[in-house]
């Protein structure tokens, strides 16, 4: 039985053979589905158009950066969410459009709020006082007006992972909502600066419907509140943070989150922005990795396998669960439990655990819903090359970045003189 076969979800449209790929590409191996991205894209797209709502979609690139990925979307007509002039570039390297570009993050640069003023993007999406003097500065000394959106922090708790809620008032994000006329009466008065709308993004891997609507209310009380003293908004920016299923959770998908939000936006006359990046390609990708070796300490069974917490770091940070399959059933071996792990050298390095693997050395595994946050929170650590990352399409399957080299990894670095 192959990968596919085994896909109770049909993430993975395309009949191509993964064992194939491996061999081909070698592993770890990063492996993305199109067909799953274009889907995925075109839910958060044909909801919008089914609700009538003016809407952009602004996929998240930290989620996945790959130039490849943002040139499929960039061509399904998406707009980006980047969080860094080296976001930045990738989008305009991959063809998007600067004008459908968000700017996140609680420390922009001058050098990178610059670069996007150079650039034309839609709005920045600003996180502090001291960052609206900032950019204002750097738009005054560029002659220009600078777009930008108030990130308010809603303090709801998004009943997610601690390290990845974002919205609760001790979070290093936003400005709390009760400061925010203030703020943009502040904005207002600076001629440098075009207030676009607002913006709000309370966490990610959100499995509830709930946290989305009460923080929307908290932000459609606030724009109500600031048009009445003057300040009318264009856009409401309502973030990332729909989650996927890793584990059997049920999220709701990109259908029902954006009904439910436009329920709430019924009548008034506003673009929503969205900021999707986990909905969009955790589900689009498995990491293809090979059993190096099979090892019992004790009671302890181990498959140390050719990819580790530096190509994967989810499981290591967040105890994250990722299901881990067989890419082909061995017939010769029977079913037992492990610990599946890395070589380097950290005891935190896992991909899961407890596991329940019929393989053999040699044998593949794929690590699943890894097509968000895998290959960009992957490091060179312990001088480990980064794998490569293939888009599969249909039949055909293209290289979208290649395996590092150990040369690459030396690259630009220099012995005492
Ligand atoms: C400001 C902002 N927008 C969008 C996202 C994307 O989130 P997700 O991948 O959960 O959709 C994040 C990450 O949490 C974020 O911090
Ligand atoms: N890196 C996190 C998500 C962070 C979202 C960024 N604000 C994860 O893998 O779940």
């Amino acid at each position: 039985m192959d990968f596919f076969q085994r896909q109770q979800q049909h993430l993975f449209a395309e009949q191509c053979q993964v064992a194939d790929l491996a061999r081909q590409y070698g592993t770890p191996l990063y492996v993305y589905s199109k067909a799953t991205i274009e889907r995925h894209y075109r839910a958060f797209a044909d909801a919008n158009k089914t609700a009538g709502l003016e809407h952009l979609i602004c996929y998240a690139v930290k989620a996945s950066s790959n130039l490849g990925i943002l040139n499929l979307l960039a061509r399904l007509g998406s707009g980006f969410d980047i969080v860094s002039g080296g976001e930045l570039a990738r989008v305009l390297k991959a063809g998007g459009d600067a004008s459908k570009v968000v700017f996140s993050g609680v420390g922009k640069t001058s050098e990178e709020i610059r670069y996007a003023l150079q650039a034309g993007i839609h709005c920045f999406n600003v996180e502090s006082e001291a960052e609206i003097a900032r950019i204002h500065a750097v738009a005054e000394a560029m002659q220009t007006k600078a777009p930008i959106s108030l990130r308010v922090n809603p303090d709801v708790d998004a009943g997610t992972h601690p390290y990845i809620s974002t919205g609760l008032k001790d979070n290093k994000f936003g400005v709390p909502i009760s400061e925010a006329l203030r703020i943009y009466q502040l904005a207002a008065q600076l001629p440098y600066l075009d207030i676009q709308g607002v913006d709000c993004h309370i966490g990610s891997q959100l499995t509830e419907i709930q946290p989305f609507l009460d923080a929307l209310d908290r932000v459609l009380m606030l724009v109500d509140h600031l048009a009445e003293h003057g300040i009318v908004l264009s856009h409401i920016d309502v973030g990332g943070g729909l989650g996927v299923d890793y584990q059997g959770e049920q999220p709701p998908n990109p259908t029902e989150y954006v009904a439910a939000l436009a329920t709430k936006l019924q009548g008034r006359d506003i673009k929503v922005v969205y900021e999707p990046g986990r909905a969009i390609m955790a589900n689009a990708g498995i990491l293809v990795t090979e059993v190096e070796f099979l090892k019992t300490n004790e009671d302890k069974h181990f498959a140390i396998v050719d990819a580790a917490m530096n190509d994967l770091i989810r499981p290591a940070l967040y105890q994250a669960w990722q299901e881990i399959i067989e890419v082909e059933r061995n017939p010769h071996t029977s079913a037992q439990v492990y610990d599946v792990v890395g070589p380097v050298c950290e005891t935190g390095d896992f991909l899961g655990k407890d596991r329940s693997l019929a393989i053999v050395a040699g044998d593949l595994l794929a690590v699943r819903s890894a097509g968000a946050y895998g290959f960009t929170m992957s490091s060179n650590y312990n001088s480990r090359p980064r794998a490569a990352e293939v888009m599969v399409d249909g039949a055909q399957s293209y290289v979208i970045r290649e395996r590092e080299t150990f040369d690459d990894l030396i690259k630009g670095e220099h012995c005492l003189p």
